[in-house]
């Protein structure tokens, strides 16, 4: 019997500030930092020895998993980070608030855009396209892209397109360490981990629009050998 857990990151900058995030590289909050302590808190009470780890390669996600495993005591353990474990990206509604958008557009067309499974978001127009926000830049691609072939590089991604992008790193990799006995802790976003629980608790298409995931709230998962899940749980802070 192997065990997942997945881990949202804490509350990140923008998630502070209410702005969709989506591949724009941003921090933890000062509030993201301590729940992400929190979090490996409550899996070293846990008692969850882990063998491999997993992460996207933003910010926000490495640093919840550094402090996580830090607090877990178990930093030891082998990371890999991959850009298939990334948020959706979010196209040209990166940087918007999304009160301001819902004003904008309409409460309905966000909330399709923020959890219905097949709807798209506005795509940035290129990869060169940048998001400024308070008198910042941020490029839409860098350097940590390179390996990535150009036309998987997306201009803006609904959960469908998440999950398949999602789907490759899951088979090669975690269901591979899963079927081997390994616990496994992946350190994510929000919707890449919507796509994930969508995979692995076969959730339709309809009912993923109300599947939500907490900022640090460890899910745990046991699998039987044929990856069935045998039970979830969801750790929470008092
Ligand atoms: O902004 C984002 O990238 C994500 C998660 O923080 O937004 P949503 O709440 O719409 O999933």
């Amino acid at each position: 019997m192997a065990k997942l857990v997945m881990i949202r990151h804490g509350q990140s900058e923008w998630n502070a500030k209410n702005l969709f995030n989506g591949w724009v590289d941003t921090k933890l909050s000062p509030v993201g930092i301590e729940q992400a302590k929190t979090a490996g808190k409550m899996l070293a009470e846990a008692g969850i020895d882990f063998d491999q780890a997993y992460t996207s390669v933003l910010t926000r996600a490495i640093e919840t998993l550094d402090l996580t495993l830090f607090e877990a005591g178990q930093m030891f353990i082998p990371e890999e980070k991959s850009w298939r474990l990334n948020e959706r990206n979010y196209g040209a509604l990166q940087g918007l608030n999304k009160a301001d958008a819902a004003e904008k557009f309409g409460a309905d067309q966000v909330l399709q855009w923020r959890r219905s499974y097949d709807v798209l978001p506005p795509l940035l127009e290129s990869a060169e396209e940048t998001v400024e926000v308070e008198g910042q830049t941020y490029a839409s691609y860098d350097r940590r892209y390179a390996e990535v072939a150009a036309e998987e590089l997306p201009l803006g991604e609904n959960l469908k397109v998440t999950l398949e992008r999602v789907m490759p790193f899951w088979n090669e990799k975690i269901s591979a360490d899963l079927k081997a006995g390994k616990n496994v802790v992946i350190a994510a976003h929000g919707n890449s981990l919507r796509a994930l629980a969508k995979h692995i608790e076969q959730i339709s298409d309809e009912d993923i629009l109300g599947l939500e995931i907490a900022n640090a709230q460890p899910i745990i998962y046991d699998f039987d050998g044929d990856l069935n899940v045998l039970s979830k749980d969801i750790l929470t802070a008092e």
